[in-house]
C-alpha cells in the first residue's frame, strides 16, 4: 500500500504570464541584496524601480527579474501534491517544503518582496498609490510567511483567525472554499479606518477566503491595496472573487 509520501510529487514549473499589478510604490522593500531592514522608505523603492530616461529598465531592474525567475523555479521544485487529500478529487498542493529547508525559505522571503516590487515597477509614478501600513495573513498558512514579510515591508502584522479563536470583538464573515465553507474573523481595530492593507495567503483556489478576508478589512474601515499569494490555481478562477482588487501570485499550476 502506498503512503501519502508516495504519491507526494514535485511539481513542474509552469508557464509565465502577465499578472495583475500591484499599486505603484505600495511596498517599499530592500531590492539591493542587503539584509532587508525595517528603515526601507517609498524613495528607495521608487528610486530603484525609475526607468531611465530612454524608457529602459535600469540594471538594478533587470537583474531583479532574473533573480525572481531563477527563484521561482527553486520554488516550484520544492512543491508537492498529494491527490485526494483531504478529501477525494483534491489535489492537494503542500507549501510546507518551502519552510523545511531555510535556503528555501529565505528564497521565497526573497521572491515575495522581489514580486511585489516588480509589480510595482508597472506602475511607477501613480502617486495615489503608497505603501502597506498593514500586512492580513489568513489562518493558517498565511501566518508562515505573513509577519516576516510585515517585517521587510515596514508594515504591522494583523491575522484573520477561523471563527472562535481570538478574544474580544470580531467582525465575522461566511465564506466557501474549495472543500467547504467556513468563517474568519479580525478583531474589531486590529485595521484602522484609512489604513493601506494587503491581503496575504499561500494559496488562490476558489478565492472565498481573499475574498472574505477582503470583506473583512472593508468592514473595519481599511483601504484593500492588493493581493499576495504564494501559489494561484487558476483554473479554479478565484481572481474573479476579488472584484478587480491588484492581485500578484508568485507561482501557478492548473496540474
Ligand atoms: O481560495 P480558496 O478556495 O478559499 O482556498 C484557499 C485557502 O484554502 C487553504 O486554507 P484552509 O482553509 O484549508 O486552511 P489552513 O490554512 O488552516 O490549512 C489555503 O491556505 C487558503 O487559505
Ligand atoms: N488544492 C489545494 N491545495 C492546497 N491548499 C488548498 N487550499 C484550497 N485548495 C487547495
Amino acid at each position: 500500500m502506498s503512503s501519502t509520501a508516495d504519491v507526494a510529487q514535485t511539481l513542474a514549473p509552469s508557464s509565465q504570464r502577465d499578472q495583475d499589478p500591484l499599486p505603484s510604490a505600495a511596498i517599499a522593500a530592500p531590492i539591493d541584496g542587503t539584509t532587508p531592514s525595517a528603515s526601507t522608505t517609498d524613495a528607495t523603492a521608487s528610486s530603484a524601480l525609475s526607468h531611465d530616461a530612454s524608457g529602459r529598465q535600469p540594471a538594478a531592474a533587470s537583474s531583479r527579474a532574473a533573480e525572481l525567475a531563477s527563484t521561482k523555479m527553486s520554488l516550484y521544485g520544492a512543491l508537492k501534491r498529494f491527490p485526494d487529500f483531504p478529501i477525494p478529487g483534491i489535489n492537494f498542493i503542500d507549501i510546507m517544503p518551502l519552510f523545511q529547508d531555510p535556503v528555501i525559505h529565505l528564497a521565497l522571503l526573497r521572491a515575495l518582496e522581489l514580486q511585489v516590487l516588480e509589480f510595482s515597477a508597472a506602475l511607477a509614478g501613480n502617486a495615489s498609490l503608497a505603501k502597506p501600513d498593514v500586512v492580513v495573513g489568513l489562518d493558517a498558512r498565511g501566518f508562515l510567511f505573513g509577519p516576516s514579510l510585515a517585517l521587510r515591508l515596514n508594515a504591522s502584522f494583523v491575522p484573520v483567525r477561523k471563527q472562535g479563536k481570538m478574544p474580544g470583538p470580531c467582525v465575522t464573515a461566511a465564506y466557501e472554499k474549495e472543500y467547504g465553507t467556513d468563517y474568519f474573523q479580525m478583531q474589531e481595530g486590529a485595521v484602522k479606518p484609512g489604513q493601506k492593507v494587503l491581503v496575504v495567503d499561500d494559496i488562490i483556489a476558489t478565492g472565498g477566503s481573499a475574498a472574505a478576508a477582503g470583506a473583512l478589512v472593508k468592514q473595519l474601515g481599511g483601504e484593500l491595496i492588493g493581493y499576495l499569494f504564494i501559489l494561484e490555481i487558476p483554473f479554479l478562477k478565484g481572481r474573479d472573487k476579488l472584484e478587480g482588487v491588484p492581485t500578484v501570485t508568485l507561482l501557478e499550476t492548473d496540474d
